[in-house]
């Protein structure tokens, strides 16, 4: 029989506790040995360097890289390398994997695997930690008593720094225990009641057996975790990660990971987690900062965050990025022979969709096309003026200069008749002397000024934001809407822009520094304008003489292309920049944080997947079309009204056919569609306990869900806390000063954060209830609370919560279930006080 002391003797625990300590100072001796092996890497591959020979470099540089990769991940083993032990019925070693015998291990018994946050190995290559990604360590977190895989105890170690402060044991086979000590005082409860402290930690000593399997889950394909609040969806996902990268490092250590979340306040809550487990290299963004050179912060209302992240939006972008360029000239004049070329407004619009039509995407690099059908209007037009007929007349006294201009073009002289090689002259035919008075043509038209000037202005350089900008004006974006936006949604999303957006925006639209206020929706349309207008200019490498004798380059700058013509010697102050429109796009690249490259990942992770927009999916796409996925949401949180369309575009995303260009000229551009793909492998998953309210909390949370969706199933808290939530009604004119009172009386009662949660408007409101309190005190609006969590909450107005959005009980039911200790709402309606606390 085991002798279970649980919490009754302290030297029973207190000799458990001593004799793991030894194993933990044994571990500890070994890291620092690694380390210094580690250590003496770097400087041997610095010494090899001065041998100086190109291989030794390369040998240097790789010995380093990976010395420097150990040295880091020893590094995070500092607080609690040692956090697990298992103690296996004899006969189930496997080979490798035994740890070296100590006092708590007598040979007795089968085998003993200490699990940890990376592998240490004896110098004879013994295993002394596994670590806790690898196959050996996978018992661990899945033995429960219905299926102990051989695990007669789990021992969960809890450590302060390098030493063992406190025990738990999970006795899983009591038949085969014998003489096993079993140490238990809920110390795993307690680890949830625990005080937090603003930002998340890792959770690898206690990850729960249907937790593990979603972290280990297959990296192909997508795998999607279902979940109520609190039962570690985002913990899990975040793990997951470090599991990934751990076990398929070539993968998805070079092609990379990103993590998204849905704000800044939540990536920076998340922000340690995978640091903590050693894993520096994945990507984390909000959904506001996937586009470089462009931040969104802010929250649109309901009705505009709708309108924007529908996919119609796709179409009237489209047609956005095709309209006419704002400014752009209603005639093209060029005078050629004394004789006046013009394109008038019908003529020009036509050319503009013609090119459209034909370059299907990629705006901005089709104005080289754009030229060139310029061009060959304006030649149509000279002939139908009959102007090669009077250049052919005065071309005698002219052949000279004719002649200069077709040898700067590499063509073949004219001959005294004004063909070439004694043809017959001719006006505007297709034969060669017609071929080469039209390349004449071409060649003079194309240097003069007028024309470049007007190109510019004409089919300018785009930038996202430019457009974007653009749509601020009510007219042009009914242009663009067609029939996919009613009048009210135009005014209501042309306000919305003119506001935040134009240069002369309202100090309300613009940031102090007169920034423009981005949403979060802005940010996929800026994506997915990005991506309609192709790749931005880059600087090209080519040289001085080929810029001069380009007739394109003014300024060193190609007027087709928008390249910089590279040019060490080119001094932008030396040159007199007589276009006012070429220095404002010059700049503009520059303010306007010009979109880089896109970049894709191996492997993205999108958490709270359920608020997604279509746009947004797009936008995710567009940076995985070869990933693999981990998919975390909880549709009953959803502020999203229209989840259908938003599942549509979530599977074409993640079957790597979402929509929009791509950078690399891999595939397709600017959202052209492509075939789908065959379906990748999908594992779905549903999280089903809750970690982090304590009963109390988690039953006022299942009333608002059974409010905001009927018949759904909300998941099993673990914890009492013995703290009943307080509901108190209030007239509305004193919710401001009740909810100060109620914060100042929480800070008495918790040492952790609290969130004081408002429901959506003016930022003054929640500054005046922030105003004095300390850090750990959060002023926030529903949406922001969005998957963090608080010792306490302070919920204002549950009534208008619930109203704002026609998703409004589900924004409600993300409030409620934040915290994990005190929760107080604070209403104006009785009914409310009836509803969250059931009488
Ligand atoms: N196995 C575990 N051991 C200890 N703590 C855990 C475990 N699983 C989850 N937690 C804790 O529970 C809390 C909730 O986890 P998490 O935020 O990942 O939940 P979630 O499902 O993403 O919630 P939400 O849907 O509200 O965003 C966190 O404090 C997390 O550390």
């Amino acid at each position: 029989m085991s002798s279970q002391v649980k919490g009754r003797t302290a030297t029973v625990k207190d000799r458990e506790i001593a004799s793991e300590q030894r194993y933990v100072d044994l571990a500890y001796a070994r890291l620092e040995e690694m380390r210094a092996e580690a250590q003496a890497m770097i400087r041997e591959g610095y010494r090899q360097s001065l041998a100086g020979t190109k291989s030794s470099l390369v040998d240097r540089d790789a010995m380093v890289h990976q010395a420097a990769m150990r040295a880091k991940a020893l590094d995070v083993a500092d607080d609690g390398l040692v956090f697990g032990r298992l103690d296996l019925a004899p006969g189930t070693a496997a080979p490798g994997t035994s740890a070296p015998e100590t006092a708590a291990t007598p040979s007795t018994r089968g085998e003993v695997r200490y699990i940890g946050r990376i592998g240490v190995r004896t110098p004879d290559h013994d295993s002394l930690v596994i670590d806790w990604r690898a196959p050996a360590a996978e018992d661990f977190y899945r033995a429960t008593p219905e299926d102990p895989r051989g695990v007669i105890r789990r021992r969960v170690l809890h450590s302060r720094g390098h030493t063992v402060v406190d025990l738990e044991d999970d006795l899983l086979d009591p038949s085969a225990a014998d003489d096993l000590t079993v140490i238990g005082d809920g110390a795993f409860l307690a680890s949830l009641a625990r005080t937090r402290e603003g930002a998340m930690r890792d959770i690898v000593a206690t990850i729960q057996r249907e937790q593990d399997e979603v972290i280990r889950a297959p990296a192909d394909g997508t795998v999607l975790v279902r979940g109520a609040p609190g039962t570690g969806k985002t913990a899990v996902a975040l793990h997951r990660v470090a599991y990934l990268l751990f076990r398929h490092r070539r993968r998805f250590g070079s092609r990379g990971v990103l993590v998204v979340g849905p704000n800044r306040r939540f990536t920076a809550y998340i922000e340690r987690v995978l640091p903590s487990l050693g894993e520096g290299s994945a990507t984390l963004r909000s959904l506001g900062d996937l586009v470089d050179g462009v931040a969104g912060t802010v929250h649109d209302s309901p009705e505009l965050a709708r309108l924007k992240g529908a996919e119609a939006m796709t179409r009237v972008l489209r047609r956005a990025v095709t309209d006419q360029a704002p400014g752009a000239p209603d005639e093209l004049r060029v005078v050629h022979k004394g004789v006046v070329v013009r394109l008038d407004r019908a003529r020009l619009d036509k050319i503009r969709n013609e090119v459209h039509r034909r370059s299907r995407g990629s705006v901005n690099t089709a104005r080289a096309r754009a030229a060139e059908a310029l061009l060959d209007a304006l030649w149509a037009a000279f002939s139908d003026l009959g102007g090669p007929e009077a250049a052919a007349a005065s071309a005698e006294g002219d052949l000279g200069l004719w002649n200069a201009l077709l040898a700067a073009d590499g063509l073949e002289a004219l001959d005294d008749s004004g063909g070439t090689g004694g043809a017959a002259p001719a006006a505007g035919g297709s034969n060669g002397g017609g071929d080469a008075m039209r390349a004449g043509f071409l060649a003079r038209v194309r240097e003069q000024r007028e024309f470049t000037d007007f190109l510019v202005s004409w089919w300018p350089i785009r930038r996202p934001l430019d457009v974007l900008r653009s749509l601020g004006d009510a007219g042009r974006l009914r242009r663009a809407a067609g029939r996919d936006l009613d009048r009210d949604a135009v005014r209501l999303l042309a306000d919305a822009w003119s506001r935040a957006l134009s240069s002369d925006a309202s100090p309300s639209g613009t940031s102090p520094s007169g920034t423009p206020v981005l949403s979060y929706q802005d940010i996929a349309l800026l994506d997915e304008i990005d991506a309609l207008l192709g790749p931005p200019p880059r600087p090209s490498r080519r040289r001085r003489a080929a810029a001069e004798d380009d007739p394109f380059v003014v300024d060193g700058v190609n007027i087709l292309t928008g390249e910089e013509a590279a040019d060490e010697t080119w001094q932008p102050e030396m040159q007199e920049l007589t276009s006012s429109i070429e220095r404002l796009e010059r700049s503009r690249r520059v303010d306007d944080g010009v979109v880089e490259e896109r970049p894709e990942y191996a492997h993205i992770v999108v958490d709270e997947a359920q608020d997604l927009s279509p746009m947004q999916w797009r936008m995710l796409g567009r940076r995985g079309r070869q990933a693999s996925w981990t998919v975390v949401e909880d549709p009953a949180q959803s502020a999203w009204e229209d989840l259908g369309s938003a599942r549509e575009a979530m599977e074409q995303a993640l079957g790597g056919t979402g929509g929009g260009g791509s950078r690399n000229g891999r595939s397709r551009r600017g959202g052209r569609s492509r075939k789908p793909s065959p379906r990748r492998a999908r594992h779905e998953y549903e999280l089903t306990t809750n970690y982090r309210n304590s009963t109390e909390i988690a039953a006022v949370a299942s009333r608002v869900l059974a409010l905001a969706l009927p018949g759904a199933r909300p998941a099993r808290a673990v914890r009492e806390s013995g703290i009943d939530p307080v509901v108190r009604v209030l007239p509305e004119r004193d919710h401001e000063e009740a909810a100060r009172a109620a914060v100042t009386e929480l800070l008495e009662r918790v040492e952790g954060t609290i969130g004081l949660i408002v429901p959506i408007g003016d930022p003054a409101v929640r500054e005046r209830l922030a105003a004095g309190f300390p850090e750990r005190v959060q002023v926030l609006d529903v949406l922001e609370a969005k998957g963090l969590e608080f010792d306490a909450a302070v919920i204002v107005a549950p009534e208008t919560v619930a109203a704002q959005s026609p998703r409004g009980l589900r924004v409600l039911y993300v409030a409620v279930s934040r915290a994990t200790q005190h929760l107080t709402v604070l209403t104006a309606d009785p009914g409310w006080h009836d509803t969250l606390t059931a009488g």
